[in-house]
């Protein structure tokens, strides 16, 4: 499925219309039809609805609802919100049949707040533009302050669909129905929580008539279809032998969780680069993980000795390394000494940022696991910035250092060296603790090692951790105990639904 932004969909819409002999009103009645069978299977009882209708194609979608939900006998109380002429087109061509079926428009009173049950918000849709003008300012307040139940048509009216917007006011709906595709809106950290629960309807315009967007949502088909089988004449050196790079003597865990979590995901060989002082502690506990020195000072790795890259598939660099500046060559001579895939996480990224244009000029494949503030500080933004623009953000830098991308978050954007972009959003809020990105890194270096195509093998890797934390949950842990370990622990669970 496509992610869309606001100027897509209206591509979509008037491909249907222009070369695949669809009529706008006939789109319209199925948006309408579509979302009122969804309500009245939500809402089966003895609900009461205040419709409330804008002067766009939102508000057209709503006069269509209004009269379904009349058909089939149900209280509905219908307000045209803007004045008559502001109504249009296929709007008006519905306003017309709404009121040839014998069914009126009331006028909004005091009293239809308190005895409605929900209200259905088809004010305004992706065409919105700018701070909300009269009526809808006050409107939404209203919705918002209301204690009825809070339903939207496409997108809560006032939110912005694409990426970027700063300041809005909008419906903080309790469901939304998103027409046909999802915005951006739906994945940022500022907007997504506008929607509600939400569900995609397709109303049925055509796929081949879909914009190419460039952006899909990663699902479960996509990891079945994609996840390599082990073949039986498998050994180990055909399942990738991995380096991790990390560990000093303050954040041996890290380093642990990593390795750990790359052996239990499928890896052949993993092979961990740390301050020999800290092997005692991690050996016994697991003994699959091999071991190799690094040139340390104070606890601190200062240098490797390029011979460990050989005959390596992936190399994962960065957890638990520290920041001590003396490291920052180890990260240097990855760029340059080695020609494989290079996953830089955590403390590498930290080192990376002034390592800028080694990246660019690397020719081997780098991925960057970066969560919001390390990618503020790679890419010289603020936070609050690259929460509004993550898609553009990822895209222009991933193309500038032809680098593969992993913008961690609730919503996680993998995008490819040439823009293409995944949203991956398994996982849940139980996964906000120190140790989860680890666990992540580890995860990554063995897909990146049994995967040919990056993108699958990113997205896929995200999907393997964020369900298992989901199916974790289903089974054991919340979302207060789960820890980054359970997830190394449970990688079965995940591994099991795609048997
Ligand atoms: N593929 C599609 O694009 C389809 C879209 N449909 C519906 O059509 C909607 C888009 O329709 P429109 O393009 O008419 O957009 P809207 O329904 O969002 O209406 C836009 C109109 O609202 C007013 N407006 C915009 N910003 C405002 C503000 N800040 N304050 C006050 N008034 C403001 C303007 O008069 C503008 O023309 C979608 O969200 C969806 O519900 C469906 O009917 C069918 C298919
Ligand atoms: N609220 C959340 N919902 C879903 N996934 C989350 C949430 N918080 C964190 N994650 C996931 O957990 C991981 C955290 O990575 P990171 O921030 O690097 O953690 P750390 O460096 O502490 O190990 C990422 O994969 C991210 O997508
Ligand atoms: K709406």
């Amino acid at each position: 499925m496509q992610v869309v932004r606001a100027e897509e969909m209206y591509e979509w819409d008037r491909k249907a219309i222009e070369a695949y002999g669809r009529e706008g009103h006939i789109l319209m009645e199925n948006a309408g039809r579509t979302i009122a069978e969804q309500v009245l299977r939500d809402f089966s009882g003895e609900e009461k609805f205040l419709v409330l209708i804008g002067g766009g194609n939102n508000g057209g979608d709503g006069f269509v609802l209004a009269r379904i939900l009349r058909d089939k006998g149900k209280s509905v109380t219908a307000i045209q919100v803007v004045p008559d002429e502001k109504i249009k087109g296929d709007a008006q061509y519905h306003k017309e049949i709404y009121e040839q079926s014998g069914y009126v428009l009331d006028s909004l009173s005091e009293e239809d707040w308190d005895r409605n049950t929900v209200v259905i918000d088809a004010m305004l849709g992706i065409g919105v533009d700018g701070p909300l003008r009269p009526p809808f300012d006050e409107l939404v307040e209203k919705v918002n302050a209301s204690y009825l139940a809070k339903v939207s048509v496409d997108i809560p009216s006032g939110l912005p669909a694409d990426e970027g917007a700063e300041d809005f006011q909008a419906v903080q709906a309790d469901i939304t129905y998103i027409v046909q595709a999802p915005k951006q809106s739906l994945y940022l950290d500022d907007t997504r929580g506008f929607y509600g629960e939400w569900r995609i309807l397709d109303i049925g315009l055509p796929p081949a008539a879909s914009p190419e967007t460039g952006c899909r949502v990663w699902s479960e088909e996509a990891v079945r279809e994609s996840y390599p089988a082990i073949p039986a004449s498998a050994h180990k050196g055909t399942r990738g032998k991995g380096l991790v790079i990390g560990g000093g003597h303050m954040m041996p865990g890290a380093l642990i969780m990593a390795a750990k979590a790359s052996i239990r995901a499928g890896a052949g060989l993993t092979t961990a680069a740390t301050v020999p002082a800290i092997v005692p502690s991690i050996a016994p506990s697991l003994p699959e993980l091999m071991f190799t020195g690094v040139t340390e000072t104070d606890g601190v790795i200062t240098d490797i000795d390029a011979g460990i890259l050989g005959g390596k598939d992936g190399v994962a660099v960065g957890v638990g390394m520290g920041r001590d500046p003396r490291s920052q060559s180890v990260v240097e001579t990855l760029l340059t000494g080695t020609e494989g895939r290079l996953l830089i996480d955590a403390d590498g990224l930290y080192h990376l940022k002034d390592l800028l244009s080694s990246l660019k000029e690397r020719e081997g494949e780098t991925v960057l696991t970066p969560h919001i503030g390390e990618m503020a500080r790679l890419c010289d933004k603020e936070i609050a910035e690259v929460k509004r623009n993550p898609f553009s953000l990822s895209k222009s830098f991933a193309r500038e250092y032809g680098v593969s991308l992993v913008l961690k978050g609730p919503a996680t954007i993998i995008t490819t060296p040439g823009g293409e972009q995944v949203v991956e959003t398994s996982g849940n809020e139980g996964l906000s603790k120190g140790g989860s990105g680890d666990v992540l890194t580890g995860i990554l270096l063995t897909t990146m090692m049994q995967h040919s195509s990056m993108k699958e093998a990113l997205s896929n890797g995200c999907f393997l951790h964020g369900r298992t934390a989901e199916l974790v949950i289903e089974r054991t842990r919340t979302v207060y105990d789960i820890v980054p370990t359970d997830l190394i622990d449970h990688l079965s669970l995940t591994f099991r639904t795609m048997e």
